[in-house]
C-alpha cells in the first residue's frame, strides 16, 4: 500500500502547539479513513529494535520442549509461548502458520494488582539459557509504551479531548510485546494464512518487521494491498477498543498475514489501556448518540481472547 500516511511522531510532542496540532491532524486522518499509517522519526533506537529481533530469532530457535515450558496454556494472564497452529485468528480459516511468545508488564509476585487477582496481571514467563534476554525485552517494551504513549497524545489533540485525556489510562496498561515467527510457506504460490484475517483487539498496535513483505490490509472497497515492510519503520493500526471507545470515529481494520516464501520474524506492541479503564464512547464522542454500552478494559479483552483460545475456555 503506497499510500499508508506517514507520521513523523515527534512532531506529537513539539513545544508548537501549531506544529504539535498539524501533525495529530494527519493522524486523525489516517485514524478516521484508513485505520493504518507509518510511524517514522520516533525515539526507539535502531539497534534496540535489531537486537529484539535477533533476540527473538534465539529465542524460536530452542528446542520445541524449552518453548512449551513456558507456554501460554500455563497463563491466564495471556503471557508465554504459542506454538504452530494454536490460534486461529480468522474462525473460518485454518489454522495460523505462526509461533509466538507474549510478555507483559513485568510485576513482581508480591504486586498487589497480582496478589488481588486483577486481570490480565500476572508473571511473564522467562527463557533461562538466554543470558540478558530478559533485560532487552524490557527494555524494548518500555520503548513501545512511550512511543504507545505519544502517539495516545496525539489521538486527544486530534479527538479534541484535553491532551493528557489518555495519560491517566495508560499508567500501567495490559500492553502485550508479541514476538512472531513464520516459517516460510510449505509450497511457493499457495495462500496459506501466516496469520488469518482479523482486527487487532486493543487501543493501538505498534508492528515492527522484518523486511520480509507478508502483510495485507483490507481497503475500504474490498481489495486486498500490500504493507510495505520496512525495518526501523513501524507499522501501525487502531484496534477495536480504540474504535469503540470513539464510537467508531477511528476505524480498526481487517489485516492478515500471508506465509511468506521466506521465513518472516515480526514484533508486535498490542497496547490497551489499564485493566480497570471504562471504554465509554460518551467520553470521547459526547455529542454522538453511544453505539455501545461502557465496558472495563480487561472484561473487554476477556472476552475477544476468550473467542480467539480454546484453551482459555471457560478461564
Ligand atoms: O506479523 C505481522 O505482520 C502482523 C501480525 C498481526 O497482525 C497480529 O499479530 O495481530
Ligand atoms: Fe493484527
Amino acid at each position: 500500500m503506497q499510500s499508508l500516511p506517514l507520521i513523523a511522531v515527534t512532531e506529537l510532542a513539539h513545544a508548537d502547539p501549531a506544529r504539535r496540532h498539524a501533525a495529530a491532524a494527519k493522524l486523525g486522518r489516517a485514524s478516521r479513513e484508513v485505520g493504518f499509517f507509518l510511524v517514522a522519526e520516533h525515539s526507539v533506537p535502531r539497534a534496540t529494535i535489531d537486537a529484539a529481533f535477533a533476540d527473538a530469532r534465539a529465542f524460536f530457535a530452542q528446542p520445541l520442549a524449552d518453548k512449551q515450558r513456558l507456554s501460554i496454556k500455563r497463563s491466564p494472564h495471556n503471557r508465554g509461548y504459542v506454538a504452530m497452529a494454536d490460534e486461529r485468528l480468522d474462525p473460518r480459516a485454518g489454522f495460523d502458520r505462526k509461533e509466538a511468545f507474549n510478555l507483559g508488564l513485568e510485576l513482581d509476585a508480591n504486586d498487589p494488582d497480582i496478589v488481588a487477582g486483577i486481570p490480565f496481571r500476572g508473571l511473564n514467563f522467562w527463557p533461562t539459557t538466554l543470558p540478558g534476554w530478559r533485560e532487552r525485552m524490557l527494555g524494548y517494551f518500555d520503548h513501545c509504551l512511550e512511543l504507545g504513549r505519544l502517539i495516545h497524545r496525539g489521538f486527544a489533540i486530534d479527538l479534541g479531548l484535553d491532551e493528557q485525556f489518555f495519560a491517566p489510562h495508560l499508567t500501567a496498561p495490559i500492553a502485550t510485546l508479541r514476538l512472531l515467527h513464520y516459517p516460510a510457506a510449505i509450497q511457493a504460490g499457495r495462500h496459506d494464512a501466516g496469520a488469518g484475517e482479523h482486527t487487532d483487539y486493543g487501543d493501538l498496535t505498534l508492528l515492527a518487521t522484518d523486511g520480509v513483505p507478508g502483510l495485507e490490509v483490507r481497503s475500504r472497497d474490498g481489495e486486498w494491498l500490500e504493507v510495505p515492510s520496512i525495518p526501523g519503520t513501524y507499522v501501525c493500526n487502531i484496534g477495536d477498543c480504540l474504535m469503540r471507545w470513539s464510537n467508531d470515529v477511528y476505524l480498526s481494520t481487517p489485516h492478515r498475514v500471508r506465509a511468506p516464501t521466506q521465513e518472516r520474524y515480526s514484533i508486535a506492541f498490542f497496547m490497551e489501556p489499564n485493566p480497570e479503564t471504562l471504554i465509554d464512547p460518551r467520553q470521547i464522542a459526547p455529542d454522538q448518540a453511544p453505539r455501545y454500552a461502557p465496558i472495563h478494559c480487561a472484561d473487554y479483552l476477556k472476552q475477544r481472547l476468550d473467542a480467539t483460545y480454546q484453551h482459555r475456555a471457560g478461564s
